[in-house]
């Protein structure tokens, strides 16, 4: 490793906090952070689709940086979305605003999995391209590269769109376990290469989003996701730390943990003190609700400051909204939040 890349790692608190070492003060960045929150992001992408924009390394660097720039988060999160891999194998699927991903021809069969062809490096070389301009203009602020899991990805591809029920993909389990396998081994094997594309470009840490998962039992899951979701993480496994996160996934925990990943996500159901009793020695990333960002300033600090609190349980805190910024939250909200995590949990480390 080279001097500047050590001096990097060693004064990061987020990095610092993902090895579950004592930062200087709590690290903080936001799931969503770049997005419809902030007007220079709307500014940025009038005319331009959401997929033509991940594509476009600029534009892609100039995203990313928006919410850096405006609230010194401690993070990066690199501007894509968990559907560009698949997309740039050649699968039919746009995003639709203010709706999601949406399959031209949905998934049903065997001979529909083995349209998943493996991912090349140069299928997405416009990330390997953005990724090197943002490394450049970051300096110590370190980059999250991201993917969607196995089910996440999957859901979409069967159900054709986003779906509450994810009734599809659990009939096609069911009926089907050896197309569903074979869906979702070959998404394992895309996801990890998307991962290790992004590492190798300079992310130094990387989140596995699997967003729809708390649909599942946690027999289900054990049996359908965690094994393509150890898969995906594994192929950057000891190179960087690796976050992993879902929505409405308390029940899963523990297994959602045996994936390997270093840091856990917590979304805002489970208090920070309870995720950490169960999860002894891991890293926690929450999760404070992203609907207090829409609240007055008295309930939302107070709120903040729970979150600090209860993630004091934990071997490290990395502090996050339990999901994604919500389009109508003032960026000036955020800002208040990201100065009390940095301000409080600094006079607390002062104190030790
Ligand atoms: C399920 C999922 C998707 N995409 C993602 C997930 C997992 C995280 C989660 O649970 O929220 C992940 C994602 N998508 C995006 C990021 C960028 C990084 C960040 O700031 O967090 C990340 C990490 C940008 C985006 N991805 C999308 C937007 C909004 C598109 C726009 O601004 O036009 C952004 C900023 C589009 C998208 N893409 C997806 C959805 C459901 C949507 C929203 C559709 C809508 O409401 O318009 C699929």
């Amino acid at each position: 490793m080279s001097s500047a890349a050590t001096a990097t790692s060693t004064s990061s608190p987020f990095l610092a906090a993902c090895r579950g070492e004592e930062p200087e003060h709590t690290p903080v960045w936001f799931m969503r952070q770049a997005g419809r929150s902030l007007p220079e992001y709307k500014e940025a992408r009038a005319g331009t689709t959401m997929l033509e924009a991940c594509r476009t390394p600029e534009l892609v660097a100039e995203i990313t940086m928006q919410p850096v720039r405006r609230y010194s988060t401690d993070a990066a999160i690199f501007f894509s979305d968990i559907v560009v891999p698949i997309a740039a194998i050649g699968v039919d699927i746009e995003i639709v605003p203010g709706v999601g991903p949406v399959v031209a021809e949905p998934f049903r069969s065997d001979a529909d999995a083995k349209r998943l062809r493996n991912l090349d490096p140069c299928d997405v070389g416009y990330v390997t391209e953005a990724i090197g301009l943002l490394t450049k203009e970051l300096g110590n602020i370190p980059l999250i590269g991201f993917a969607g899991a196995p089910f996440t990805l999957a859901s979409y591809l069967i159900e054709g769109g986003p779906s509450r029920d994810h009734a599809k993909t659990k009939a096609l389990m069911r009926s089907h376990p050896d197309v569903w396998h074979s869906i979702a081994s070959r998404l394992a094997a895309i996801c990890g290469e998307f991962l290790r594309v992004q590492v190798e470009a300079g992310a130094q840490a990387v989140q596995l989003f699997d967003s729809w998962a708390g649909a599942l039992s946690e027999a289900d899951y054990r049996r359908f996701a965690l094994p393509h979701s150890t898969a995906a993480l594994a192929g950057v496994a000891k190179s960087v730390p690796r976050i992993h996160f879902g929505v409405g996934t308390g029940h899963l925990l523990e297994a959602m943990s045996e994936t390997g990943a270093e840091v856990m996500g917590v979304d805002f159901r489970i208090p920070l003190d309870e995720a950490a009793a169960r999860l002894p020695g891991k890293t926690l990333q929450g999760n404070l609700d992203p609907a207090a960002i829409l609240s007055d300033d008295e309930p939302l600090l107070a709120e903040t400051d729970e979150v600090l609190r209860a993630g004091r349980a934990a071997k490290g805190h990395i502090f996050n909204l339990g999901h994604g910024v919500l389009p109508d939250s003032d960026p000036a909200k955020l800002k208040l939040v990201v100065d009390r995590v940095h301000e409080q949990s600094s006079r607390e480390a002062s104190r030790r």
